[in-house]
C-alpha cells in the first residue's frame, strides 16, 4: 500500500514535472516564436516571410519598404522589422526568476533572393556584429548577397546577427581587424570602430589602432584580392572650434564656439582638437580617409568614402551612451533625462535604414568622393529630450549636467552631393524613427534583455 502510494506519488510527481517542463517547453517555443509548436514556428516562420515579400512595393504616403531600385536593395519593411522587432527574440527566452537564458534555434531563415551566381557577391563587412552593420548584413542578406561578418564584439553583438547563423550565405567569424585578415571577397564594408564617445574614450590607444591598423589591414586586403573597399568615415571630423586658449583635457572643459561652417559640406576640411577626448576616433577616421586616398592613388584600389552623421535606431546598445539610446532608455526606466550642457547644441538624425540605403547605393556608384550620409533635420537636445518624454513617458524630468569637453556646438549635413550623386535623401521623419527605436528597446525590456 505504502509502496503503492509511494509509486503513485513518484509518478503524479513524475506527470506534474513531464507536465510542467511540457508546458515550460510549449511556453518557451510559444514566447521565442510566438507560436504553439517547433512545426508552427517554422511554418509561420518561412510563411510569414513568403508573404512579406509579396508586398514589396513602395508606397508614396507610408514607408512599406526600403531601399533602391537601382541597386536591387528594396527589401519589405516588415521583413526587416521582423528581424529586429520579433513579438519576442528567435531565439532566446530569459526566465527572470531564475536568471537563466535558454537558446532555441530555429532551423528555418527568412526567404532571401535568389540571385544568379554572376551577380551574386562574396561582401565582408567588418563590425558587422554592431548597430550599423547588423542592419547592413540583414539587407545584403535578403538581397541575396553572400556575406561574411569580421568582428571582435567589442561593443557588436553576436545576437544582433544571430538570425543568419547556419544560413549557407552567410559566415561569422571572430576577428579583431587590427590583426591581417586575408579572404576573397568581391566587396568590403570596413565599419569596425566604437562609435560612441563613452566607448571610443574607453581605450583610446585601441580606437586609433582599430582606425589606423585596422583600415590599412582592409585597404591592404582589397588591394590583393581587387576588392572594391568603403570606410565607414564620420561626420567627427568637422568639428570646428576657434581656439582661444589651446585646450589641454585635464585643465580646460571650456568649448571654444560652434563650428565655422554651418551645415558641413564635404569640402570642409574640418578641425579636430588633436588632444582632446575625441581625437582618438576623430583623427582616427581622418587618418582612415587619408590611408584610403594613399590606396586609391598609389595601388589604384577603388575606393568608397561615407562620412556619417549622428544616426540611431533598434540594435544600439542600451548601454551605448548616446543621446537617442540613453535618453528613451531613461524615458523607459522612468529616470530624469539627462541633457549634458544647456540643450542649446544640435544635431541630426538619421534612422538607420535611411543610413544603410546611403551605404548600398555609395559602394554601387562611381562616386568615389567622400559623401556626407546624415539627415539635415536638425534639432536642439533639448527638443530631442522633450519628443522622446512625449513619445515615451510624459512624466519624466529633464535635467542638465556637465557639457563633455570638445562637445560640437552644432552639426548639419548638407547632402547636396549624395542627392546630385546617389539619388539619395533620408526619408525617416525623427518622429517615426524614434517611435520605432522605443518598440525596439520597450520589447528588450519586456524580455528581460535589458
Ligand atoms: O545622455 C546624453 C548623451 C549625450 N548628450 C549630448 O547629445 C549630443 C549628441 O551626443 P552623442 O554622444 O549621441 O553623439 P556625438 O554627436 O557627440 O558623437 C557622434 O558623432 C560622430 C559620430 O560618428 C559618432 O557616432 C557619435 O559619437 C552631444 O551634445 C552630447 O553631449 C546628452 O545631452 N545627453
Amino acid at each position: 500500500m505504502n509502496t503503492s502510494a509511494g509509486q503513485n506519488a513518484d509518478s503524479a510527481e513524475k506527470n506534474a514535472t513531464n507536465q510542467n517542463e511540457t508546458a515550460a517547453d510549449a511556453t518557451m517555443i510559444s514566447l521565442v516564436n510566438g507560436s504553439d509548436s517547433p512545426e508552427d514556428a517554422e511554418r509561420i516562420h518561412w510563411e510569414s516571410g513568403r508573404r512579406l515579400w509579396r508586398t514589396v512595393e513602395k508606397n508614396a504616403d507610408t514607408i512599406t519598404a526600403v531601399g533602391h531600385e537601382c541597386v536591387k536593395s528594396v527589401v519589405p519593411l516588415d521583413l526587416l522589422r521582423y528581424l529586429y522587432l520579433p513579438r519576442h527574440p528567435h531565439d532566446r527566452y530569459f526566465d527572470t526568476e531564475t536568471r537563466t537564458l535558454s537558446y532555441i534555434r530555429s532551423r528555418s531563415f527568412l526567404p532571401v533572393k535568389s540571385l544568379p551566381p554572376g551577380q551574386r557577391k562574396r561582401i565582408l563587412v567588418t563590425g558587422g556584429a554592431g548597430f550599423v552593420g547588423s542592419h547592413l548584413v540583414d539587407r545584403l542578406m535578403l538581397m541575396g548577397q553572400e556575406v561574411i561578418v569580421i568582428d571582435n564584439y567589442f561593443t557588436g553583438r553576436k545576437s544582433n546577427i544571430a538570425h543568419w547563423i547556419g544560413h549557407p550565405n552567410f559566415e561569422l567569424i571572430r576577428h579583431d581587424v587590427v590583426d591581417p585578415f586575408l579572404i576573397e571577397v568581391d566587396q568590403i564594408y570596413h565599419l569596425a570602430c566604437p562609435a560612441s564617445p563613452p566607448h571610443y574614450q574607453h581605450n583610446p590607444i585601441k580606437t586609433v589602432k582599430t582606425s589606423v591598423m585596422g583600415t590599412i589591414n582592409m585597404l591592404g586586403l582589397a588591394k590583393r584580392v581587387k576588392a572594391r573597399f568603403l570606410l565607414a568615415s564620420t561626420s567627427g571630423m568637422y568639428p570646428k572650434y576657434p581656439i582661444l586658449h589651446y585646450p589641454i583635457p585635464h585643465l580646460s572643459t571650456q568649448i571654444y564656439g560652434d563650428p565655422e561652417v554651418h551645415p558641413q559640406s564635404e569640402t570642409y576640411w574640418g578641425n579636430v582638437n588633436p588632444i582632446g577626448p575625441r581625437a582618438c576616433y576623430d583623427e582616427g577616421k581622418r587618418v582612415a580617409e587619408t590611408l584610403t586616398y594613399a590606396y586609391r592613388h598609389q595601388d589604384h584600389v577603388n575606393v568608397r568614402v561615407a562620412r556619417i552623421f549622428n544616426t540611431y535606431g533598434p540594435r544600439m546598445n542600451e548601454n551605448d551612451g548616446r543621446v537617442v539610446s540613453n535618453f528613451i532608455m531613461q524615458a523607459l526606466r522612468g529616470e530624469e533625462l539627462t541633457i549634458y550642457g544647456d540643450g542649446s547644441q544640435t544635431r541630426s538624425f538619421q534612422y538607420i535604414h535611411d543610413l544603410v540605403d546611403g551605404l548600398i547605393l555609395l559602394m554601387n556608384n562611381d562616386c568615389d568622393l567622400p559623401v556626407n550620409l546624415g539627415n539635415p533635420d536638425e534639432y536642439t537636445i533639448r527638443s530631442l529630450a522633450e519628443l522622446v518624454r512625449d513619445e515615451v513617458n510624459p512624466d519624466s524630468n529633464i535635467t542638465t549636467l556637465k557639457a563633455p569637453v570638445d562637445d560640437p556646438k552644432r552639426r548639419k549635413p548638407d547632402i547636396a552631393r549624395a542627392e546630385d550623386k546617389l539619388g539619395w535623401k533620408p526619408t525617416w521623419p525623427v518622429r517615426q524613427g524614434i517611435q520605432e527605436t522605443v518598440h525596439y528597446f520597450r520589447r528588450q525590456m519586456e524580455a528581460g534583455l535589458v
